[in-house]
């Protein structure tokens, strides 16, 4: 039996009822491979020589499935749901799709921000893919700062129109995903100015390019920003405005509106026109649960395959992951990896319950939201893009080639930091959600506070536990709670500090920022460890057979106590554990890693990523993959000529090796 098949053999799990809990079901997990079968049987959807293409052909493979997808083979197949048709789209493309995400942050922000006869209107058109869509908020100058946006649409009452116009070099929209060559319409954000007010950042519909022959419309200059760190072939823009009109009824009007005469009007909170950022941040979530879920199924079947160096006569060479060091860098990844999950369904079902309670006008839940989903996407964004560098490393050499998907992989999520708001600059948005509580507590002790801070007034948290069990699951969330609510009060005192001494209010939180941003990480990594030890007790897990739910609840143990290691420093400063304990710390966890370890294949597997979708030669689920590699450098075009001989040779190395010295 090969190395991967003992892995398996050897294994208690039950990875099918794992798959069905991750994806939703029996029923969703068979429809999802009723349609890898679909994509795998069309000779048309192979990716085979992919990564030898350039920027160009890549763009036009990717634009040519996608259109022969959204005009022939989805409707074939009887294909209409939209989780159906992102997974076909997706996974068939097997790689960022050209109109997809940004046509879909110009549907929820019409969803989101349009009235009813609005929705009605441009929701089946960028639904079926009759308009192609992009999201164009960010500016040359101006991105964090959303308010310092400077493109103006000016209302001009006489023909009931707006204007819209980039007075400015630095107001051009730039970074747009879709807008730089595909997009017809797109969602500008832009000033809105009427009877001569402005009444700060709007979002308008604007089409973009001409329906007849694609040309971009007079008043309007496009053009695309050039190749990237990642995201190759996708056609991020830049657009210009000339003094373009739009129609009145183009500004999404369901919280602020223009009437014909110029009155403006704003219902509820002007927070609410940054509505699609929320949503999209809380869907990033998950998409890194995805990112990582590849990036640990990679490193992990080729930890178990790769054996290196011979530590006993006679002996086989040892497998990567039988080494700790291997250990402690992919477990803790594959943990992170549950733990996004399950917190991702929870950010996903907060949203659901914040959009539901705003149909009611009511915003009660708002602040939370932005707060949890700003520091879950930095968090989680974060620890991704720096687990699947680690899992590339942890690959060694052919870790490096493009031939195992880490560099793919790595370079689009490594985006993620930045889009949908800095990460710093999230974290510290988190930050004030959090002080805020401190100041309203200190005015009203008895001020109601969300589940996930209520630590902020737990005095049974604040010491070190008499006797310390590192797998008890309520001292870990006790543990957190005492470190955060220090962390929280230190960031706190840092900033009253500094307004003592007597710095103005920007000051004062500026020279806190280290202490705040941390504050807010610890309380977002408290969120999610104590996302997952709920998440222990709800019946998708509590339903699965006993080893599942053993190993479940290691996977926690990890998450929880892999995060309290690497930032022990805190934890002690915070008085809950003691610098003796690390000893111990370290200990449990080498333990739990060494019960892990016989499991790991079998939890990747769970994610159940065919090797079409991984696309890694590192990967493979049969283990094969020396023979992978070699096919794969057969399919490199500098390895074709037929004598064997690169062109450049005749072209300058010939003459190079006939000179002289
Ligand atoms: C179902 C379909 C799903 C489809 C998607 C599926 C998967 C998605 C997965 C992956 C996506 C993959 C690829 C996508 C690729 C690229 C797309 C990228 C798009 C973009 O990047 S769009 C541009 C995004 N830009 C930003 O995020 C800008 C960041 N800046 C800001 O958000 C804000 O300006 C700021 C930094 C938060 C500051 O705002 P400001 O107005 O100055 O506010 P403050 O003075 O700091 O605070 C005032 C007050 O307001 C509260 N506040 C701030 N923001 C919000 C908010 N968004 N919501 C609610 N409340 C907010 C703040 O808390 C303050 O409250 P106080 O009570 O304290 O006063
Ligand atoms: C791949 C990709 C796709 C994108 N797609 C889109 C899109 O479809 N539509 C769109 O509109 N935009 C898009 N963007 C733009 C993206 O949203 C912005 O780049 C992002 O919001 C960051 O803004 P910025 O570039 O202005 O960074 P900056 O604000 O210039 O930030 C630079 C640095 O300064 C720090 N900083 C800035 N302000 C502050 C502050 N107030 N306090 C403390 N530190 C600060 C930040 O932490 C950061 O480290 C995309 C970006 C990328 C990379």
């Amino acid at each position: 039996m090969d190395d991967i098949a003992r892995e398996r053999a050897n294994s208690k799990l039950n990875t099918v009822e794992i798959t069905n809990l991750l994806f939703g079901g029996e029923f969703i997990v068979q429809r999802m491979g009723e349609i890898r079968g679909m994509i795998t049987s069309d000779p048309a959807l192979q990716m085979r020589g992919y990564e030898f293409l350039d920027r160009e052909d890549k763009y036009d493979r990717s634009v040519k499935l996608s259109t022969y997808l959204l005009k022939t083979k989805l409707s074939e197949l009887g294909i209409n749901h939209y989780l159906e048709k992102v997974q076909f789209f997706r996974e068939s493309l097997g790689t960022v799709p050209p109109f997809d995400f940004t046509e879909r942050i110009f549907y929820n922000t019409v969803n989101g921000q349009g009235t009813q006869e609005q929705k009605d209107k441009w929701l089946p058109l960028a639904g079926s893919g009759k308009i192609l869509t992009c999201y164009a908020q960010t500016e040359l100058g101006h991105g964090t700062f959303v308010r310092g946006l400077e493109t103006t649409a000016t209302y001009d009452s006489t023909t009931q129109e707006f204007i819209i116009h980039s007075p400015t070099l630095t107001s051009t929209k730039w970074w747009s995903g879709c807008l730089g060559i595909a997009a017809t319409h797109g969602i500008v954000v832009a000033r809105l100015i009427t009877n001569g007010e402005d009444k700060g950042t709007h979002n308008f519909i604007v089409q973009l390019r001409s329906m007849e022959n694609h040309e971009p419309l007079k008043g309007v200059i496009i053009g695309d920003i050039g190749p990237k760190f990642g995201f190759v072939e996708k056609d991020n823009g830049y657009a210009r405005f000339d003094h373009f009109r739009i129609p009145r009824d183009n500004l999404l009007m369901r919280f602020a509106r223009v009437d014909p005469d110029g009155t403006y009007t704003r219902r509820l909170s002007s927070k609410l026109g940054y509505g699609s950022m929320v949503q999209l941040r809380a869907f990033i979530t998950f998409n890194t649960f995805e990112a990582l879920a590849r990036g640990t199924t990679i490193a992990i079947r080729y930890s178990v395959v790769r054996r290196q160096t011979q530590n006993r006569p006679g002996a086989l060479e040892t497998q990567l992951l039988d080494y700790t060091n291997q250990q402690f860098i992919l477990i803790p990844l594959l943990a992170t990896t549950y733990a996004l999950y399950f917190v991702a369904r929870r950010i996903i079902a907060l949203l659901g319950e914040t959009q539901a309670q705003l149909e009611q006008d009511n915003l009660t839940l708002l602040p939370e939201m932005h707060a949890s989903s700003a520091g879950l996407k930095a968090v989680s964004t974060t620890a991704v893009s720096q687990g699947i560098e680690a899992c590339r490393i942890a690959c060694g050499g052919h870790g490096y080639s493009q031939s195992s998907g880490f560099p793919e992989l790595y370079s689009n999520i490594s985006a993620s930091m930045t889009y949908e708001g800095d990460n710093n600059i999230l974290l510290l948005q988190t930050a004030r959600y959090l002080l805020k509580m401190v100041n309203e507590l200190s005015h009203n002790p008895n001020h109601p506070l969300s589940d996930n801070v209520k630590y902020l007034t737990d005095n049974n948290c604040i010491h070190r536990p008499y006797s310390l069990i590192f797998t008890s699951s309520q001292q870990q969330l006790s543990l957190y709670r005492g470190m955060v609510r220090a962390s929280v009060h230190r960031a706190h005192a840092r900033v009253l500090d500094g307004e003592k001494r007597g710095l103005d209010t920007f000051d004062a939180w500026n020279q806190a920022a280290p202490e705040l941003i941390q504050c807010a990480e610890a309380h977002t990594y408290y969120v999610i460890a104590k996302s997952f030890i709920e998440s222990l007790e709800m019946s998708g897990v509590t339903n699965m057979c006993f080893e599942n739910q053993r190993i479940m609840k290691k996977l926690s143990d990890i998450f929880s106590l892999h995060y309290m290691l690497q930032k022990s420093g805190v934890f002690i400063e915070s008085g809950v554990i003691h610098g003796s304990d690390l000893v111990e710390l370290r200990e449990v966890l080498v333990s739990l890693f060494a019960e892990i370890r016989t499991e790991a294949v079998s939890l990747v597997d769970a994610f159940n990523y065919p090797d079409f979708v991984l696309r890694s030669v590192l990967g493979r689920k049969d283990g094969d993959v020396y023979r992978a590699m070699w096919d794969w450098v057969q399919d490199n075009p500098r390895n074709k000529h037929p004598d064997g001989v690169h062109p450049v040779y005749h072209k300058y190395v010939k003459q190079l090796l006939a000179s002289k010295l």
